[in-house]
C-alpha cells in the first residue's frame, strides 16, 4: 500500500547540503501498525514529513497505492508531537476536530456528527464545548488524535505523538491507539523514541541507522494480537525484541561513532 524506494533526503545548505537519509527502502501493506525507532537524528521525522508529502524529496520512490505522493495524499493523516501547537487554542474542541472536514466540503451537520463520534471514541464525549487550553495535555493529545480519526484516513502518520506527556497518560494513549487501530483496520506508522513502545504498539518494528539513514533492521513483532500494558509487557518474548531492538540502535550508534 505504501511504497518506500530508495529514497533519499538532502537538505540544502550553506556547506553544500546535509544528507538526512541515504537509501531507505520498505513497504507498509494495508492495515500494518509499523514502528520506526532509531538513533537521535536519524531522519524519522523527515521520512514521515517526505511520506506524508510535506517535504519534496531528493531523489527515490513514494507511492500510496501506485501513486506518487507529490503533495499531502486526502486519505492521509498526521499526527505531531507537539499538540499544543497543532490545536488552535482560539477555536473550542470540535471546531478544531471538525477544521479538516471543513476543508474538505463535508456538510455542517455530518461535520458535527463524525466529530461527536471521534470525540467519543477516544473517550472525550463531554469535551466539545471546551477549549484547548482548558485541556491537559493528554486529553489535548487525544483531541489531536480525534480530528484525525473524524478525517477517517487510511494511513495515519504519527510522529512521537506522546513524548510529552507523562507515563501513565502515555500508556493510556497507547492502547488508545492500539484500540483505533483495531476498530478502523487503518494504516498506521509511527516513529518513537521509546524502544518499549515500538514493541508493544507494532507488528513490526523498522529500525533506522544513523544519518545518512538506511533501513538497518526490519524486525516482526510476534506477539500476542491483544496487548495489554502489564501482561504483554511482561512476556519473556517482549524482553527478547526490546533487547534485540535496543542492541540494533546501539549498533547503528557505534557505526555511526566510528564513521565519524
Ligand atoms: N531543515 C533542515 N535543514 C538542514 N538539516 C536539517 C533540517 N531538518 C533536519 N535536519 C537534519 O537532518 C537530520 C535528521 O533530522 P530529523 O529531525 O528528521 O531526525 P529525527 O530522527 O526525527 O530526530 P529526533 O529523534 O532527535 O527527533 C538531523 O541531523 C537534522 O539536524
Amino acid at each position: 500500500m505504501l511504497k518506500v524506494a530508495g529514497l533519499r533526503k538532502v537538505y540544502p545548505t550553506a556547506g553544500g547540503g546535509f544528507e538526512a537519509i541515504r537509501d531507505l527502502t520498505f513497504e507498509v501493506p494495508a492495515g500494518q501498525l509499523a514502528c520506526i525507532v532509531g538513533p537521535s537524528g536519524a531522519g524519522k521525522t523527515t521520512l514521515l514529513k517526505c511520506v506524508a508529502g510535506l517535504l519534496p524529496r531528493t531523489a527515490g520512490v513514494l507511492e500510496l497505492h501506485g501513486k506518487d505522493i507529490t503533495a499531502p495524499p486526502k486519505t492521509m493523516a498526521v499526527v505531531f508531537q507537539e499538540y499544543g501547537r497543532s490545536l488552535f487554542p482560539w477555536m473550542s474542541v470540535s471546531a478544531n476536530v471538525e477544521l479538516p472536514l471543513k476543508s474538505a466540503g463535508v456538510p455542517k451537520a455530518e461535520r458535527r456528527a463524525r466529530a461527536a463520534e471521534a470525540l467519543e471514541q477516544v473517550g472525550l464525549a463531554d469535551a466539545g464545548a471546551k477549549y484547548p487550553w482548558q485541556l491537559s495535555g493528554g486529553m489535548q493529545q487525544r483531541v489531536a488524535i480525534a480530528r484525525a480519526v473524524a478525517y477517517r484516513p487510511e494511513v495515519l502518520l504519527m510522529d512521537e505523538p506522546f513524548a510529552a506527556v507523562d507515563a501513565q497518560t502515555r500508556a493510556d494513549l497507547e492502547d488508545l491507539v492500539l484500540k483505533i487501530w483495531r476498530e478502523l483496520g487503518i494504516t498506521i506508522l509511527f516513529v518513537t523514541h521509546d524502544i518499549d513502545e515500538s514493541v508493544y504498539l507494532g507488528q513490526r518494528v523498522i529500525v533506522l541507522s544513523a544519518a545518512p539513514t538506511v533501513v538497518q533492521d526490519d524486525v516482526r513483532i510476534e506477539l500476542p494480537g491483544e496487548r495489554d500494558q502489564l501482561r504483554t509487557r511482561s512476556l519473556p518474548e517482549f524482553a527478547e525484541l526490546r533487547t534485540h531492538v535496543f542492541e540494533e540502535i546501539q549498533r547503528a550508534k557505534a557505526e555511526a561513532g566510528r564513521a565519524a
